[in-house]
């Protein structure tokens, strides 16, 4: 079976409410799946209500949609990995198109983001990606450059607890616009560049997932393509209905 797993982020699409009965209704239809680790990441108010409805053993794990890279002290509105780790999370997204977009967040941030995460035991669902669909060499230069600077010196023995999201910005929301074809080039891309930058066992034994623009029509075509270890969305993921629909027959298709 492929190295795969699946996660959710939740955005600021679901009310407190609904994201307790969303939950609820996912640890229950997934309370025999345990073939590889599902994660959502809602709101942080809601995180702790969460994790105390979600069974213990349960596949279905939860994360932060972001973090502070300091450890504690005086900067209103953060969150520590501390604090996500008090309230039972085990995954963080870091650098996703949407915090660049609107809150000007840049690789250096999440550089620092990366080793606060790493060095408090949170795994890092790492966001990477361009941001205008262009040609192939343009694409290739800013992916490789900016794994380059999002994993500055971070040791390897760090490195393997990433899981590497290629989530390009032109693709996110929308419907059918990127080709398999490029999506498979891409990991291969992802996986190459950490072959340079770590070596070829870590490169074969990363998670590299995608994101963005998956529908129900088009996921079970993604996680079968040879570079691709799971699939992270928002659209299929604040559905429990959909989400568990793409949990289980992802299973299926990768076993
Ligand atoms: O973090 C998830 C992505 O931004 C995907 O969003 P989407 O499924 O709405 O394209």
């Amino acid at each position: 079976m492929k190295n795969f797993i699946i996660g959710s982020g939740w955005k600021m699409e679901l009310s407190y409410q609904k994201s307790i009965e969303v939950a609820k209704q996912l640890d229950k239809n997934l309370a025999n799946f345990h073939d590889f680790p599902v994660v959502i990441f809602p709101s942080f108010t809601v995180l702790s209500a969460i994790k105390q409805t979600i069974s213990p053993h349960s596949a279905l794990k939860i994360g932060g949609q972001d973090l502070s890279w300091k450890e504690y002290g005086p900067y209103t509105g953060e969150i520590s990995a501390a604090m996500l780790l008090d309230v039972g999370c085990e995954y963080v997204e870091i650098n996703h198109q949407e915090r660049r977009k609107y809150l000007h967040e840049d690789n250096q941030m999440a550089n620092l983001k990366l080793k606060a995460a790493l060095r408090n035991g949170l795994k890092p669902f790492l966001c990477i990606g361009e941001e205008e669909k262009g040609n192939q060499n343009q694409t290739e230069n800013f992916i490789s450059s900016q794994l380059k600077e999002l994993l500055n010196t971070i040791p390897k023995f760090e490195a393997t607890n990433i899981i590497f999201a290629y989530e390009p910005k032109w693709a996110i929301g929308q419907y059918g616009l990127i080709e398999l074809k490029h999506i498979q080039n891409i990991h291969a891309l992802i996986r190459n560049c950490l072959s340079f930058l770590y070596d070829d066992a870590f490169a074969q034994d990363i998670k590299i997932v995608y994101g963005g623009g998956i529908t129900m029509e088009r996921y079970k075509d993604i996680s079968k393509l040879p570079d691709v270890n799971g699939l992270f969305t928002t659209r299929c993921g604040i559905n429990p209905k959909t989400y568990t629909e793409l949990i289980l027959q992802s299973a299926q298709i990768i076993n």
